[in-house]
């Protein structure tokens, strides 16, 4: 048992000289980061190992070095983290509840229909319960996931991909919900766009199988630094948020 009080520190996630492993081999090597109460956007190509890193903090990846959530550093810290995967796999009969219920209910997740209920209210599917999970929306659907992380754990939040197959409206939405749960846990995003809001990430981690850059966005979105990792990419400034001003058409051959 830890003494620390600090809300900051229940939620944080420390990653300490990591190198994580598949099939024997190296793919994510050394990377030291970490973050308490904040929303991290994990960025980097194709391969870069930003799934193996997720992954590797869930405890299902070998790795040598230190990852520790809320000072717990065992499997044990494995309970106060909550994960979307990628690809949402739903062809079960479950109700939007159920969807959610189960794996809480199988974690042993304490006061289980409440802390359910709250999680459903969070994402503003409450009201859609009853519903078959098959029937939602992609950006429904993505909230559902949510909730089913936010109920067995949901301190540190790992988030893959969720803005791929969402509409725009779906988008704002989520972003909506983002930046709301922020406030209360740290959260963990992967995503291959860097146009995004400026008040949405804190912290922005570029990857390439190493740490290319953790900071904020005003500093990692930088051409000096993209470069290292993304040839034709250029990000400016609005009032409102970062966007990608180098598209392929500015780049013809
Ligand atoms: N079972 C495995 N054995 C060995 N290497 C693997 C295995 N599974 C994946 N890899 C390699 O790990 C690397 C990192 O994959 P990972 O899915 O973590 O990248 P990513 O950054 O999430 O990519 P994407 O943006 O495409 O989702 C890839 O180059 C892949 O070839």
């Amino acid at each position: 048992m830890h003494l620390n009080t600090d809300r900051h520190f229940h939620v944080s996630l420390v990653i300490r000289n990591v190198t994580v492993f598949r099939s024997g081999k190296p793919i994510v090597e050394d990377v030291t980061f970490s973050a308490s109460r904040e929303f991290v956007l994990v960025a980097g190509p194709n391969g870069a190992g930003k799934t193996t890193l997720f992954l590797a903090v869930l405890g299902l990846l070998p790795y040598r070095g230190e990852i520790c959530v809320g000072g717990v550093c065992d499997i044990e810290r494995t309970r106060k983290v909550g994960y979307v995967p990628q690809a949402i796999r739903v062809e079960t009969n479950a109700t939007v509840w159920e969807y959610v219920y189960l794996p809480a209910k199988f974690r042993g997740v304490k006061n289980v229909e409440k802390t359910v209920e709250e999680a459903l209210k969070t994402v503003e599917l409450f009201e859609l319960r009853d519903k078959p999970i098959t029937t939602l929306s992609g950006g429904q659907l993505q909230r559902a996931a949510i909730a089913r992380a936010l109920a067995v754990g949901g301190e540190v939040l790992l988030l893959d991909e969720p803005l791929a197959n969402v509409d725009p409206q779906g988008r704002v939405e989520l972003l909506a919900l983002l930046r709301e749960l922020k406030r209360e846990r740290t959260i963990l995003m992967t995503s291959h766009e860097l146009t995004l809001p400026t008040n949405l990430a804190d912290k922005i981690l570029l990857l390439n199988r190493k740490l290319i850059a953790y900071g904020p966005p005003s500093e990692v979105l930088k051409e000096e630094v993209l470069y290292k990792v993304y040839r034709y990419v250029r990000i400016a400034q609005t009032p409102t948020g970062y966007v990608c001003v180098t598209e392929d058409y500015a780049h013809p051959h």
